[in-house]
């Protein structure tokens, strides 16, 4: 395997580190190459992807990204310029955010309910493409947009991951998101190509809700989705409160995965680069960890992506939630677990 790291900035250094325990003490001699990539490089450079570093980076298996963003750079510089433009380029239409609460994690809910489900979240399209501008700028009468881009092509392909992933499932089930009373176009679009497609999936059960009432029930009844499919802007919104909910952002891993094998399928937590607690080691690791347990299950490494997940199932089961201990402290019990 050649894995590409980019640790970024802020936790995401520290969070990697971590997570490369693990897969050493699962994997160990993995091909490993670093990218310095981040704040640092654009303060030295003005550059947050130079299209050589792309070149390369897509001569890897796979990525292992940290976060990227830092209060020394100007919002969306790095967020835009480096991570939207790896997952644009590298054609990562599928963000496949997992949401699970294990035994022993306290969760906000009363009840300590089941949370078992995984958000499809389109990743290339939706008002993260950039199609925007600003009118008459900083005057009274400024006029700002941002325009969602849905493509039939791209609807389908996420909506079509979504309908495979469910039928995998032993509930198969799938919740639509979005704001199809509002958005007509786009939602509309999605409405139906979800209609067209369940066609082709019987045995999958098929919900609409509204992304508002969305917000409701993942805090209510979080044990009614299975599988959700939706936009890249409502799943990053509802992806971050399903972390909360299934107990905490630090624990809450993702991918960003080109389906087809075209081009490297990159990992990386949830979360972002938190400066409020980067260089305190009081960043969580395991959604980093359980991000690497991503990476090898797409790279067909299942045995290694199992202790992956055992371990972090047995450290969350014996942790204090009140004191988890450090960053470098978790690292270090997950991946003596995962070693054995
Ligand atoms: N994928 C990425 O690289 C992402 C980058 N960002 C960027 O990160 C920077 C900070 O963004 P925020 O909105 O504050 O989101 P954030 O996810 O970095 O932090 C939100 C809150 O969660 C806490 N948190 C995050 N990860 C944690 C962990 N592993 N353990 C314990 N607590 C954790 C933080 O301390 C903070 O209170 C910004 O520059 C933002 O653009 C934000 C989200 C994703
Ligand atoms: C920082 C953004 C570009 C992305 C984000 O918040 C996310 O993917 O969760
Ligand atoms: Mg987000």
């Amino acid at each position: 395997m050649k894995l590409a790291v980019v640790p970024g900035d802020g936790i995401g250094i520290e969070v990697t580190e971590q997570a490369l325990a693990t897969l050493e003490a699962v994997l160990p001699g993995v091909d490993k190459t670093s990218y310095d990539l981040g704040a640092g490089r654009w303060h030295r450079t003005g550059e947050a992807l130079p299209d050589s570093v792309l070149a390369e980076l897509r001569q890897h298996d796979a990525i292992l990204l940290g976060a990227v963003g830092d209060p020394s750079v100007p919002s969306g510089v790095l967020e835009r310029g480096l991570l939207l433009r790896l997952r644009f380029e590298l054609d990562h239409f599928v963000n496949l955010r997992p949401a699970k609460l294990y035994p022993g994690v306290a969760t906000p809910l009363a009840g300590n309910p089941a949370i078992d489900f995984v958000v499809y979240r389109e990743g290339t399209e939706g008002p993260y493409v950039g199609n925007g501008g600003a009118l008459r700028k900083n005057t009274p009468h400024e006029i700002a947009t941002e325009v969602s881009i849905n493509t039939a092509f791209g609807v389908e392909r996420v909506v079509r991951a979504a309908f495979e992933g469910a039928a995998r499932r032993p509930r198969q089930h799938l919740t639509l998101v979005h704001k199809n009373n509002v958005l007509v176009y786009a939602g509309d679009l999605w409405f139906r190509t979800v209609r067209r497609v369940a066609e082709e999936y019987p045995a999958v059960t098929v919900a609409y809700h509204h992304v508002d009432a969305a917000t409701i029930y993942l805090v209510t009844d979080p044990g009614r989705y299975d599988v959700i499919v939706t936009d890249n802007l409502f799943g990053d919104i509802i992806t971050d409160l399903a972390a909360a909910v299934a107990g905490g952002i630090g624990l809450a891993a993702s991918g960003n995965v080109n389906p087809t094998g075209t081009s490297p399928s990159m990992f990386e937590p949830v979360h972002g680069s938190a400066p409020d607690i980067a260089g305190q080691g009081k960043a969580d690791p395991t959604a980093a960890i359980l991000s690497v347990g991503m990476l090898l299950t797409h790279l067909g490494h299942d045995a290694e992506a199992s202790r992956v997940e055992a371990a972090v199932a047995a450290d969350l089961a014996s942790r204090d939630s009140s004191s988890p201990g450090s960053t470098s402290e978790i690292g270090e019990r997950i991946a003596s677990a995962a070693a054995s």
